[in-house]
């Protein structure tokens, strides 16, 4: 099964093997019916998006209402995911990905409607990111990040945000009297 459950409920690892030959390589980066099977139910992708991101680059945690399917095909990207759903029992904790060329992985991850996503580029990175609903700014939120409660050992302590990312509320902030916090 190429699709891998994580710590995090609603955050999945989509991994398929490379077909290497003399002109290059084939993979397949996912498949409908496998990604069903694994979140049981049918999958539902309205909308891709690509940026490029310059190196040293932070695009920092957005929360929105919307699941995500990222790639990273080029370049290199610490791909953090972090769980700020306040009912949740892993509230407050994070995974991170090195994701795209070598020493990266070329795989995707999904990223269920309400986990919070950033990446760093380590390097000029393309990050596709397919989601399941067509966009509207209404509804998208965001974490600092650099929250102290995530406490995420990224590569760069100074990277380059734009100034909605740079003005993120901390999880304190937004959910100033969860017991995880205390
Ligand atoms: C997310 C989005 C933004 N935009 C516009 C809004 C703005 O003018 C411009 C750039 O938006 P942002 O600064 O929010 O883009 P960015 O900081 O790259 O936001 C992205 O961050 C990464 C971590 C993700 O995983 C994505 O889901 C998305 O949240 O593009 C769209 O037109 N459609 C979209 O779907």
């Amino acid at each position: 099964m190429p699709v891998l459950s994580t710590s995090i409920s609603g955050l999945l690892v989509v991994t398929w093997d490379m077909r290497h030959d003399e002109r290059g390589y084939f993979k397949q980066t996912y498949q409908h019916g496998e990604l069903a099977q694994a979140l049981g139910r049918e999958p539902r992708l309205r909308q891709g998006n690509h940026s490029r991101s310059r190196a040293k680059v932070l695009r920092g945690f957005h929360i929105e209402p919307w699941d995500k399917l990222i790639y990273v095909p080029r370049g290199l990207a610490t791909c953090v995911v972090a769980d700020v759903r306040p009912d949740s029992l892993t509230f407050g904790t994070s995974l991170q990905f090195l994701l795209g060329d070598s020493p990266g992985r070329l795989d995707r991850l999904f990223i269920h409607r309400g986990l919070a996503n950033a990446f760093y580029s380590h390097a000029e990175t393309d990050y596709l990111n397919d989601v399941s609903e067509e966009y509207t700014p209404k509804g998208r939120g965001g974490v600092a990040w650099n929250d102290p409660h995530l406490n995420v050992s990224w590569p760069d302590t100074a990277p380059i945000l734009s100034d909605a990312d740079r003005q993120q509320p901390t999880l304190s902030t937004l959910f100033p009297r969860h017991p995880f916090l205390a």
